[in-house]
């Protein structure tokens, strides 16, 4: 299922024991998983297990209280560049029973991966820009869909030019980049450009939040419930560009509750219970024969929460 041209340069980003909580109470206990360039990773588990705090703390939204959420070029460690030399180091590796496992070990071998929070403010703020986050509630700005799909492409110019782009616009003479009008047409959104994201239905306005994260060409892409409560034809839009972005050599990341969709979209499968994750490996080993009890009652569908 894997594609792995296109995948050069790309971010890996690494998971390696990392715990979090809040207000003293521990929502997740040393979860360890790899997103990798041009594959898809699917985090499974019930409601309220820790999914998009784990998604968060992926994106580098905030610091995990213990553990390491680090980044690493995809490819092998002769193309690490020199934003990414290695002080700190984490070994994503595969073991030899098929299982996949994010790991540290001292330094070199295959893949280093620098913690991202041993960088300094800016060095992360230009890693989190090569993460794309689709949250839950998508949060999409009271403006034109074009607009809404150009917004990471202007914050990541330089202030002359999106002040440039801003008069452009109050004078009525902005359209939206290339880049954006081609993520917009990825998810079928490429005629409604000019619509006003207030009056789009939930599965159009859930496709116009996976365009922004697309148009910026990030390395991973990290989808939190990209199709709760969506229809069919919504869902298969963005499962396909998930395809897509795969294909480009995206590392993509998606938390979702639906067991069939996992099946079908993803290469990788973690199985979260309690903030724990309990299985982790390739998709078809995670439903077919999976080793923990609780993870087969949980992706066949018995075990109710
Ligand atoms: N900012 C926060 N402050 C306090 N508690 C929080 C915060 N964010 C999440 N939690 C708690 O952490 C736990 C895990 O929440 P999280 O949203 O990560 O779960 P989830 O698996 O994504 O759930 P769902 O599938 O319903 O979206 C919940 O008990 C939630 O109340």
């Amino acid at each position: 299922m894997s594609h792995k041209e296109n995948t050069t340069g790309r971010l890996r980003l690494v998971a390696d024991g990392v715990s979090h909580g809040f207000d003293g109470d521990s929502v997740l206990e040393d979860v360890s998983l790899t997103v990798d360039p041009g594959d898809v990773l699917a985090i499974v588990g019930p409601s309220g297990t820790g999914k998009t705090t784990l998604l968060r703390l992926l994106a580098l939204f905030s610091r995990p209280d213990d553990g390491r959420v680090a980044l690493a070029e995809g490819e092998s460690v002769d193309t690490v560049s020199t934003e990414l030399t290695p002080d700190h180091v984490a070994d994503a590796r595969t073991n030899g029973h098929g299982d996949v496992g994010a790991r540290t070990n001292g330094g070199g071998g295959d893949g280093d991966a620098r913690d991202a929070w041993s960088l300094s403010d800016d060095e992360r703020l230009r890693l989190r820009r090569r993460i794309g986050l689709v949250a839950q509630d998508r949060s999409l700005f009271s403006a034109s869909v074009g607009y809404n799909a150009a917004y990471g492409l202007g914050v990541r110019r330089s202030r002359a030019a999106r002040l440039r782009s801003s008069l452009r616009r109050t004078v009525g003479r902005w359209s939206p980049p290339a880049a954006a009008l081609s993520a917009l047409e990825t998810v079928g959104m490429a005629e409604m450009v000019d619509k006003h994201a207030d009056s789009l239905s939930s599965g159009e306005a859930q496709r116009v939040g996976v365009a922004r994260a697309l148009a910026v060409d990030p390395d991973v892409l990290l989808l939190d419930e990209p199709t709760s409560n969506l229809d069919p034809r919504n869902t298969a839009v963005i499962e396909d560009a998930m395809r897509e972005a795969k294909a480009r050599g995206i590392g993509v990341a998606l938390a979702t509750h639906d067991m069939d969709q996992a099946r079908r979209v993803a290469d990788k499968t973690a199985v979260v219970l309690g903030g724990t994750c309990i299985e982790y490996g390739p998709t078809e080993r995670v439903f077919e024969s999976p080793r923990d009890d609780r993870a087969r009652q949980f992706v066949a569908g018995e075990l109710v929460y």
